[in-house]
C-alpha cells in the first residue's frame, strides 16, 4: 500500500524587512523549512544572518512582513512563541552565578521547561552544577547555552554561529547533543556558519543570505544537483547562458564556471560541486556585485 507522507512547515517566512538607523538588514526575505530540517543559514559577515534570526525569536519588530511557525504568525511586534528557542551568539548567562541557579532562573521564566533535560545535556557535557558560569570555558558556556535552550523542549531551535569559538572536541560534543535532540524530538534547527566544514555532514537544508536578501535555499540534495562547476581551457567560450552563471573564475590558462540549472556544457568538464565550493561560490559572486 503507498503511503503520503505530509509535510509539515516548521517555519514559514514572507517579505521580511528590517532596517537599522545604519540601513537595510534585511530586505523582503521569503522561504520556508519542512518540520525536521536541519538547515544551515550562511552569509557573508554583515548579510542579515543574527538579524534574521532575532526576527524569528521574536526579540526584533519586523518593519514589514510575516514569520508563521508551525502555523502560528509571530505578528508585527516582538513576539517569542513558545515552541520556539534561540542560542544567541553571545550566549547570554548569569556569570557570577552557578549553572544550577542559570538553570533555575531560566526554568522559572519558562512555560515550557525539562529540567531532567538540562541536567542530561550538562552531564553529557560532564558540566558540574555547582560551577560558576565565569569559571567555565567557551565551550563548556556553549553547552550550557544548548542545556537551556534543550530544556525549554522547543519545536524550532535557532541557533546564531553555535560553534563560534569552540574547538573541533567541543564543537563535536554540542553537534552531538544537537542531533541527538533531532532524533529524539525531531526538532527543526536553523543555525548560522561560517564555517561549513562543520555542517556540512548534518544539514539537509540552506538558507543564504547576501546584503539581507535570500539569494538561495531549498534542500542540499536538490540545490547541488541544480548546480555545476564548468571547467576549460581560458578561451572556452561554450553555449553557457549568461543568465545561468553564478560565478565565473578565469586564469591565465583555466576558466571555471558556476552555473544554475542544465545547460549544453559541449566543450567543458563538468564537475558537481560539494556544499562548500558551491556556498564560496555565491558568496564570491555576492562580493564582487557589492
Ligand atoms: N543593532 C543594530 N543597529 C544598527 N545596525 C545594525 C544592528 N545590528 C546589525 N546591524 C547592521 O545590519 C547589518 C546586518 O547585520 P547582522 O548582524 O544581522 O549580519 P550577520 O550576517 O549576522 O553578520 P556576522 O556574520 O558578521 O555576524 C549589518 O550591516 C550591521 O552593521
Amino acid at each position: 500500500m503507498m503511503t503520503t507522507q505530509i509535510q509539515t512547515t516548521a517555519l514559514s517566512v514572507n517579505g521580511l524587512t528590517k532596517t537599522y538607523r545604519t540601513g537595510r538588514a534585511l530586505d523582503d526575505a521569503s522561504f520556508s523549512l519542512p518540520q525536521g530540517a536541519i538547515a544551515a543559514l550562511v552569509g557573508a559577515n554583515g548579510s542579515g544572518k543574527s538579524t534574521l534570526l532575532s526576527l524569528l525569536a521574536g526579540l526584533l519588530a519586523p518593519d514589514a512582513g510575516t514569520v508563521s511557525v508551525f502555523g502560528d504568525d509571530l505578528g508585527a511586534g516582538t513576539h517569542t512563541h513558545p515552541r520556539v528557542a534561540f542560542l544567541a551568539q553571545r550566549r547570554p548567562l548569569y556569570a557570577d552565578m552557578t549553572v544550577r541557579d542559570n538553570l533555575r532562573i531560566v526554568g522559572a521564566l519558562n512555560d515550557r521547561w525539562n529540567d531532567d533535560r538540562a541536567r542530561e545535556v550538562l552531564d553529557k557535557g560532564r558540566i558540574r552544577l555547582d560551577a560558576k558560569v565565569r569559571t567555565l570555558s567557551e565551550g563548556q558556556r556553549a553547552l550550557v547555552g544548548a542545556a537551556l535552550a534543550l530544556s525549554r523542549e522547543p519545536d524550532l531551535l535557532l541557533l546564531d554561529e553555535p560553534l563560534a569559538g569552540l574547538d573541533p572536541l567541543a564543537r563535536e560534543d554540542l553537534l552531538r547533543i544537537l542531533m541527538a535532540d533531532v532524533a529524539d524530538r525531531g526538532t527543526t534547527l536553523l543555525m548560522s556558519a561560517h564555517v561549513l566544514s562543520d555542517l556540512e555532514a548534518i544539514c539537509d537544508h540552506l538558507v543564504l543570505l547576501e546584503d539581507g536578501c535570500v539569494r538561495l535555499c531549498g534542500g542540499i540534495d536538490d540545490l547541488l544537483a541544480d548546480h555545476q562547476f564548468l571547467v576549460g581551457a581560458n578561451d572556452v567560450t561554450g553555449p553557457v547562458p549568461a543568465e545561468a552563471v553564478v560565478d565565473e573564475r578565469r586564469t591565465d590558462r583555466q576558466a571555471t564556471l558556476l552555473v544554475r540549472g542544465e545547460t549544453d556544457a559541449a566543450g567543458w568538464d563538468v564537475e558537481r560541486p560539494s556544499l562548500e565550493a558551491l556556498v564560496i561560490g555565491y558568496l564570491r559572486a555576492g562580493r564582487e556585485r557589492s
